[in-house]
Formats: C-alpha cells, structure tokens, sequence
C-alpha cells in the first residue's frame, strides 16, 4: 500500500532515472551482453529491482534506498574499465543522485 515513504521514493527513483537516459541501468545486467558480470559482481542491483523494492514496501528508511542506489553505481565502476561509457555514466549518475538526494530539503525523509 502507499505509504508516504513509499511515495517519496516514487520521486526520487523517477527523479534518478531522468540522469540515466541510455537506460544502462534500466535493468539487471545480463551475462550476455557483459561477459563474466554474475562471477564478478556478487549483489547486482539496478532501477526496476529498486522499483519492485518500493512496491514491496522492501525500504524502512531513505538510506536502504541510498544504499541500494550507491551499490548499483559501484557494481558498474567495478565492472567496467575506467574508459568506458558504462563507468563514466554511472560516475556522472552517483555524484548527481547523491548530491540530489542528501540535499536538506530531504530531512524529511530521513526518519
Ligand atoms: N550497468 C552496467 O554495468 C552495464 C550496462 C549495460 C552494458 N552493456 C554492455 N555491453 S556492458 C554493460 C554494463
């Protein structure tokens, strides 16, 4: 059921989503397109699992979902090479979400 937490995250999911506009982190990476990724990536995590999570009511707190969001974005620093459109996105996409969603105006969330 809709909660107010639940809502919120609603807003900041779609709000991260809008910084991911290739979509590399739309859903669970596969073994086909990154070769070796379940060997070497032990807790994947991307947008329409955190969407199902919110669903679920699966977050308590604003920081589960923070940390589920840093998690993602690490996993595709780990996997991809430095040099790559995969590592550069999802460096881009950490600073900003992280800026966006520790900004004060969310002291409201942090319960
Ligand atoms: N999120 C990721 O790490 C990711 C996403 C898409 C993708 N496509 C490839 N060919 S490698 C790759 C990695």
């Amino acid at each position: 059921e809709r909660t107010f937490l639940s809502k919120g995250l609603d807003h900041l999911l779609a709000q991260l989503e809008k910084k991911d506009p290739q979509n590399f982190f739309a859903w669970p990476v596969t073994d086909a397109i990154a070769p070796g990724y379940s060997q070497i990536i032990s807790n994947p995590m991307d947008f329409s699992t955190m969407r199902q999570k919110i669903d679920q009511n699966e977050y308590k707190h604003l920081d589960e979902f923070i940390a589920d969001f840093k998690l993602m974005c690490e996993n595709a620093m780990k996997y991809n090479h430095a040099e790559t459109v995969y590592y550069k996105a999802s460096k881009k996409l950490l600073q900003a979400g992280l800026k966006m969603m520790t900004s004060d105006k969310l002291g409201w969330m942090l319960n």
